[in-house]
């Protein structure tokens, strides 16, 4: 199987090294902005140089931006397309208009859990009826950098957990484009945007990325909790979050049914 990589930050330079001595995965291409110095896969310039490499699949790990640019001429192109900025479908134009450009021109828009584990579990409840999903994020004070949550708390004195921002899975994801697509992707397999409930927390004590969410209905109850180390090079990503999309592309590729 070709795969095309866009981003080549935290999430994409680990898939591409963890992928390279695959021999079941040729990765075709990657595109980034800004361009790698050093990259083991053929760097390209723009997206139509990276479809030109003819890939069975294109995986997106460079923002809701890329998302933005990119998406619809992927799906259109024909060609199958696995997001990491899965938050960006919180913007419900996007949304229609990447699941149009799929309809039409055949590619599959693939979402994967991410650094959030369990969502297999909440779309098969989705089944038989569900009643509540609530959702909270822990992290560390580092995390929560350079981000919204600047403005609504003060990182630098807090000294214990506390919680800085209670919402729906839209607004979370759309105001935390870096820190909340695994909000976006609990509320796609579950109840919507709307319905799905957030809390984030800032903790100076977290260990990690903590991910946790209670989600009831007809079925019972699901009740789960995660904790990831971070990527040394972005202390807003989990480590669970490359694998799950290296994970998925195995899958895809047929290497792993499971
Ligand atoms: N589903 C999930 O569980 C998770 C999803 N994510 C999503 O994945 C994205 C990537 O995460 P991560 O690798 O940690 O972030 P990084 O910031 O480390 O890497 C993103 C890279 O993409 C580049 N980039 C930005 N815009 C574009 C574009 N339009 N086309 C190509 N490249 C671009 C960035 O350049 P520059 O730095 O110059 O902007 C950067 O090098 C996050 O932004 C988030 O949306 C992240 C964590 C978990
Ligand atoms: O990696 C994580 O812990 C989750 C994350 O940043 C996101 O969902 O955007």
């Amino acid at each position: 199987m070709r795969v095309a990589v866009i981003g080549f930050g935290a999430i994409g330079s680990f898939v591409i090294e963890h992928l390279k001595a695959d021999p079941s995965i040729e990765l075709s291409a990657a595109f980034s902005l800004p361009r790698p110095e050093a990259c083991s896969v053929p760097i390209v310039d723009s997206l139509g140089a990276l479809l030109a490499t003819g890939p069975d699949l294109v995986v997106e790990c460079a923002g809701h931006g890329s998302l933005r640019d990119a998406g619809e001429a992927i799906l259109r192109h024909g060609t199958d397309l696995l997001v990491a900025s899965v938050g960006a479908l919180a913007d419900s134009v996007l949304e229609r208009a990447l699941r149009q450009a799929a309809a039409d021109g055949g590619g599959r828009l693939l979402i994967p859990g991410g650094a959030l584990g369990g969502i297999d579990a909440v779309s098969a409840a989705r089944e038989a009826g569900l009643d509540s999903v609530e959702y909270s994020g822990r992290k560390a004070p580092q995390a929560w950098k350079g981000t919204r949550a600047e403005q609504l708390i003060d990182l630098v004195s807090v000294t214990e957990a506390t919680a800085f921002l209670e919402c729906d899975a839209r607004t979370a994801a759309l105001q935390f484009p870096q820190n909340a697509n695994v909000v976006a992707a609990l509320a796609l397999a579950g109840l919507g945007f709307e319905k799905t409930k957030v809390r984030l927390i800032v903790d100076p004590t977290a260990d990690g990325n903590n991910h946790s969410f209670v989600v009831r209905g007809a079925f019972g109850e699901i009740s789960a909790s995660i904790r990831s180390a971070t990527l040394p090079s972005n202390p807003k990503t989990s480590v669970l979050a490359p694998y799950s999309l290296i994970q998925a592309i195995k899958k895809r590729a047929g290497l792993i049914l499971a």
